[in-house]
């Protein structure tokens, strides 16, 4: 799944327009039919009033459309012309023409004299601006967007909220519409995956529009979608004659007096993850829960409350390091010279990235391929504060290029950096939201580093996988609130039969 451009969707509009031979009109009126289509499905109700608001561009077009088909079909509908410009596209003249024609309701807004009366229980649909916005909305533009966002009404945004950014951060925040639903054309947008956008965009889907297969193939994008078709594509099949030392042996190191749960979680998700041996490197305090909870799990000790020796007999495929490790004088000293010299593939999480932090030259000895596992706080102490997610994007990538490691930004959408590309996971709700969720993560990715997937794939599969515990999870048995870490574990079975 890629995350097009502004300027890439509209390369995709003048490819399909030649290739399929339609007009630009035709393709307004199919993207416009889609989103008729979903509004029709989801509000069905033909007492409810539709105010659409449209502004002078391709998005006001679209609006246009809608307000055509819904007329057509017997719906209330007040439209609103927005405007706040001289110049009008021309399919938005196209488009007004035939509705004039059809003696539908029209309204020019100059001012805040013209504006609607939106009552509760009515529709807005938001047509005032699309991608092609160039500087925040001011003015009588402004203060309708305020209207709108104050009514008690329901808003649909067409594309994109009006007064959101293709590419860069909101610079006036009264300025945006906050849409409960917004119907995108084709392809997700980088702004929707964004936290500072969370006012804004919430939910939203993507429509098909059918834009040229072949421009969307061959485009070369810097963001991208993780979702089931992506991560179905390498996830691997075990053979008939396989056997336990095929899947690897992951060893997970990690835990202190009071943070064993950490590592009895990671561990055993990284045994329902697929591992095909797990072994545990903890403090001795934490023996005898450790053998107990997960009697598939062998264990190693260190000192008695926390690590710092580091010397284990294990040969592991690949190492899960950090999980409830805490961060004692001892523990940074042996975790310096271990991480060093370290020639297993590592995952590394919480504590690992804590102390790596804390000893920048730390930074320069990563080996190639390792993943950080970071959750913005983390991700913070590696590379310093940023200003907007933007500036957060550019550090991630930066940093993943520079020490050629993969990094998994963890968040609502987590963001999976790897030599100069970034994958958004579309997988996961915010029941993940709860504790220890982070390392039953870094057990699956571990799991299946050992499994032979490479650190990115490992990456990619691992984070889907989780979030797709916390879906299918709260379609059944649990709510957002009640889901755990545990429920995690328990759900990957689940998960794993969606790939065969
Ligand atoms: N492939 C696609 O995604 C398709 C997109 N279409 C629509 O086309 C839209 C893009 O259309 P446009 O490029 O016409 O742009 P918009 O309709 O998003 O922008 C509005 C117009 O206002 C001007 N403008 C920008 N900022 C302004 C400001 N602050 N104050 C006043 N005027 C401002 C712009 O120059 C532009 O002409 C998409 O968002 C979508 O709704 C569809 O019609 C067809 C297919
Ligand atoms: N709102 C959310 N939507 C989806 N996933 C979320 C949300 N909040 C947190 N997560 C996921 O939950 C996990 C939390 O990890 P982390 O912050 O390390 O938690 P912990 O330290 O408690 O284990 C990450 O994988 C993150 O992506
Ligand atoms: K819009």
């Amino acid at each position: 799944m890629k995350i097009l451009s502004a300027k890439q969707i509209y390369e995709a509009d003048r490819a399909t327009i030649k290739s399929q031979a339609i007009s630009s009109t035709e393709l307004m009126e199919r993207a416009a039919f889609a989103c008729y289509e979903w509004i029709i499905k989801r509000f069905p109700d033909r007492s409810r009033l539709f105010h659409v608001c449209c502004g002078m561009g391709n998005n006001g077009g679209d609006g246009l459309v809608v307000s055509r088909l819904l007329l057509e079909n017997g719906f209330r509908v007040h439209t609103h012309l927005i405007n706040f410009s001289e110049h009008r596209s021309d399919d938005f003249k196209v488009n007004l023409d035939r509705l004039i024609e059809m003696k539908a309701l029209v309204t020019e807004v100059s001012g805040v004299a013209d504006f609607p009366t939106i009552e509760h229980g009515d529709l807005v649909i938001d047509a005032i601006f699309g991608i092609g916005l160039k500087r925040s909305p001011s003015g009588f533009t402004k203060k309708l967007i305020q209207r709108i966002n104050n009514s008690k009404a329901g808003i649909i945004s067409l594309d994109f909220p009006s007064g959101l950014f293709s590419a860069s951060t909101v610079t006036d925040k009264e300025a945006v519409i906050r849409a409960n639903h917004t119907l995108t054309f084709q392809v997700p947008k980088l702004a929707f995956l964004l936290p500072d956008n969370q006012e804004y965009v919430k939910e939203w889907q993507v429509l098909d529009i059918g834009l040229d297969k072949d421009y969307l193939n061959s485009a070369d994008c810097l963001y991208h979608g993780s979702d089931l078709e992506l991560n179905k594509g390498f996830y691997k099949v075990r053979k008939k004659f396989s056997h336990k030392g095929s899947f690897g042996h992951s060893l997970l190191i990690g835990g202190s007096f009071g943070k064993i749960g950490a590592m009895v979680l990671a561990s055993r998700a990284a045994l329902k993850a697929g591992s095909g041996l797990v072994s545990t490197y903890i403090p001795k305090c934490g023996y005898t829960a450790m053998q107990s909870t997960n009697p598939e799990v062998m264990v190693e000790v260190d000192d008695e409350n926390y690590i710092q020796y580091f010397n284990f007999k294990t040969n592991p495929t690949a190492i899960g390091l950090g999980p409830g490790l805490g961060t004692h004088l001892k523990t940074k000293k042996g975790f310096v010279d271990f991480f060093s010299n370290c020639k297993a593939p590592m995952v590394i999480d919480a504590d690992g990235l804590n102390i790596i932090a804390e000893f920048s030259d730390l930074s320069e000895l990563i080996p190639e391929n390792t993943i950080l596992t970071p959750h913005p706080k983390e991700f913070e102490r590696l590379v310093g504060k940023w200003h907007d997610d933007y500036a957060k994007l550019d550090k991630l990538l930066a940093y993943s290029q520079q020490h050629n490691c993969v990094v998994v930004l963890k968040g609502a959408y987590t963001a999976i950096a790897h030599q100069g590309k970034v994958w958004f996971n579309m997988s996961g709700n915010p029941a993940l939201a709860t504790a220890g969720s982070g390392d039953v993560l870094t057990g699956i990715i571990t799991a299946l580093l050992s499994q032979g997937y490479t650190s990115l794939e490992a990456s990619l599969l691992g984070v889907y996988i989780h979030g797709r515990t916390a879906d299918l999870a709260v379609e059944e048995n649990e709510s957002i609130e009640s889901f755990s870490a545990t429920d995690a574990i328990d759900y990957l079975g689940r998960v794993y039969k969606e790939f065969v």
